[in-house]
């Protein structure tokens, strides 16, 4: 057996982070990864996905250049020589993250770990313990048990495709499948997404789901609503038939089913701690990532709130704050997070949307525009811009500010900020523009 301060059960975003910082607050800290290092985020997650939405805009900045008198001669996008270099990248971040971890004084385990008791996990046979367990295994890719959908991928085998499928059937509507839509459209392939209901992003401000529809249409995707896979068989030649409610049949080279994730908890023998989890494998915790159980906290994805890194990030540094650094009320607060979509155009937002803004708010006031950013005046391709303001009460208080457009993915951490800090519409009149950008809209509203 051997002793530890913090255990910290999956070396993802969340676990990583917690273990460098308890251990940097003094405590011996072990991480055990059943995988590799960084967990979804930089192994199948934001960093892949990111360096293909990259590919996709100089994809698309190749089709604008002739606006600006560039003569662009044949270009040529070679699929496998991008996912070798995108695969190099995530190797040499695991090798940061491995080195990170030890020059922050933390031990790292490889294997799968499952629990023995409240305060004992096994590795390999191999047991460790701890005062304070950190649940931070993360999820992975869910897939409907729709007949012959394991012709189908999910997002991971997304990453892994050797080749770019031609003609590709995305099912799904949230982050994921708009996602990776958008870069396959951009990058030539001919998309269809399947959804079953009548929006893309079913949570999101009406505005943002409903811009991004109309532009992804715009840009080619053959988007369907309210269309649901009833069955996927393999033809002779490889390709897939994939057969929807209402007789529409598609013929298509791939189809990624981007129809939600679950939390890896199902093998980590819960109950031997005295814990459970939910029809999704979620974990529930309360405010300060306590589980039912004393000294065992779940933080991330497997926590079923705001599944995103910074937020697995920011609960485990908070928590080992409160654990290591004797900061008792040291938690994260899970409200006004801001969130970018990295679709085509990409999406920023942060606070309520209109309609919860409306359900709790007595006097709401909303600011919006649309208009064609500067770049693209030029351009043949000419996607629009639509910005959202939404104030609450007499002072008009900003809790929700939306937009998708050109830019939207870099322009609204600052304003997250000043939302976050309770700015009011005043404050935004009162911050001078900066000239020529999208983002000088935001302090320009009327
Ligand atoms: C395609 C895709 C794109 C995304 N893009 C973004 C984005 O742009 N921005 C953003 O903020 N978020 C994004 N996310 C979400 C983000 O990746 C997650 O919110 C984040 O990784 C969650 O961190 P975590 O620590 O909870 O879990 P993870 O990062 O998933 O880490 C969990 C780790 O635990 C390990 N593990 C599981 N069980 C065990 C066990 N029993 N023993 C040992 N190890 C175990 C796993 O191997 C894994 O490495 C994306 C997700 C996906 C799938
Ligand atoms: N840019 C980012 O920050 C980013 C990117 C990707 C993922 N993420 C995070 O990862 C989480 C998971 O993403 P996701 O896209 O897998 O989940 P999601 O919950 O956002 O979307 C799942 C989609 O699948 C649909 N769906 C579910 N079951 C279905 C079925 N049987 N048939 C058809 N459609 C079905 C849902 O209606 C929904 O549209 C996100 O919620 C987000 O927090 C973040």
């Amino acid at each position: 057996m051997r002793n530890y301060d913090f255990i910290a059960i999956g070396g993802g975003s969340g676990g990583v982070a917690s273990a460098r910082r308890a251990a940097e607050y003094g405590a011996r800290a072990l991480v055990v990864e059943a995988a590799r290092l960084g967990g979804t985020c930089v192994n199948v997650g934001c960093v892949p996905k990111k360096v293909m939405w990259y590919a996709a805009n100089l994809a698309q900045a190749m089709r604008d250049a002739p606006g600006y008198g560039f003569t662009v001669g044949s270009t040529h996008f070679d699929w496998p020589t991008l996912k070798a270099r995108r695969d190099a990248y995530v190797l040499r971040l695991n090798g940061i993250y491995a080195s990170m971890l030890d020059k922050a004084g933390v031990d790292v385990v490889r294997g799968f770990a499952r629990f023995v008791d409240a305060h004992t996990i096994e590795v390999d046979g191999e047991r460790f313990s701890a005062p304070h367990i950190v649940i931070a295994t993360g999820g992975r890719p869910e897939v409907p048990d729709t007949p012959g959908a394991e012709f189908g991928i999910d997002s991971d085998g997304f990453f892994a495709l050797e080749t770019q499928p031609r003609r590709v059937a995305v099912v799904g509507a949230g982050y994921i499948a708009v996602e990776l839509a958008g870069v396959l459209n951009a990058l030539g392939s001919t998309v269809h997404m399947l959804v079953r209901g009548p929006h893309l992003l079913r949570p999101f401000d009406a505005m943002l789901r409903d811009e991004l529809g109309a532009q992804m249409r715009e840009d080619g995707v053959d988007l369907r609503f309210g269309t649901r896979v009833e069955a996927v068989t393999r033809q002779a030649d490889g390709s897939l038939r994939v057969a929807c409610d209402g007789g529409g049949v598609l013929e298509v080279d791939a189809l990624v089913w981007a129809t939600g994730r679950r939390a890896n908890t199902d093998r980590l023998r819960l109950e031997a701690a005295g814990l459970s989890a939910d029809a999704r494998g979620m974990v529930a915790t309360d405010a300060f990532q306590n589980t039912g159980v004393d000294g065992i906290y779940a933080i991330g994805d497997i926590t079923g709130r705001a599944e995103l890194t910074p937020v697995a990030i920011a609960a485990g540094r908070r928590l080992a704050a409160r654990l290591f650094l004797g900061q008792k009320d040291s938690k994260l607060d899970y409200d006004t997070i801001p969130t970018v979509v990295f679709s085509h155009p990409p999406i920023g937002t942060v606070g309520l949307t209109e309609e919860e803004a409306r359900a709790c708010h007595e006097q709401v006031k909303v600011y919006g525009t649309r208009f064609t950013g500067m770049y693209h005046a030029l351009t043949e391709h000419r996607p629009r811009t639509s910005m959202k303001l939404i104030c609450a009460g007499a002072d008009e208080r900003i809790v929700g500010a939306h937009v998708i457009g050109e830019g939207a993915d870099e322009m609204l951490q600052g304003f997250a900020v000043a939302v976050k800090m309770g700015a009011r519409k005043r404050d935004f009149d009162d911050t001078i523009a900066i000239h020529p950008t999208s983002a000088e809209e935001f302090v320009t509203l009327r």
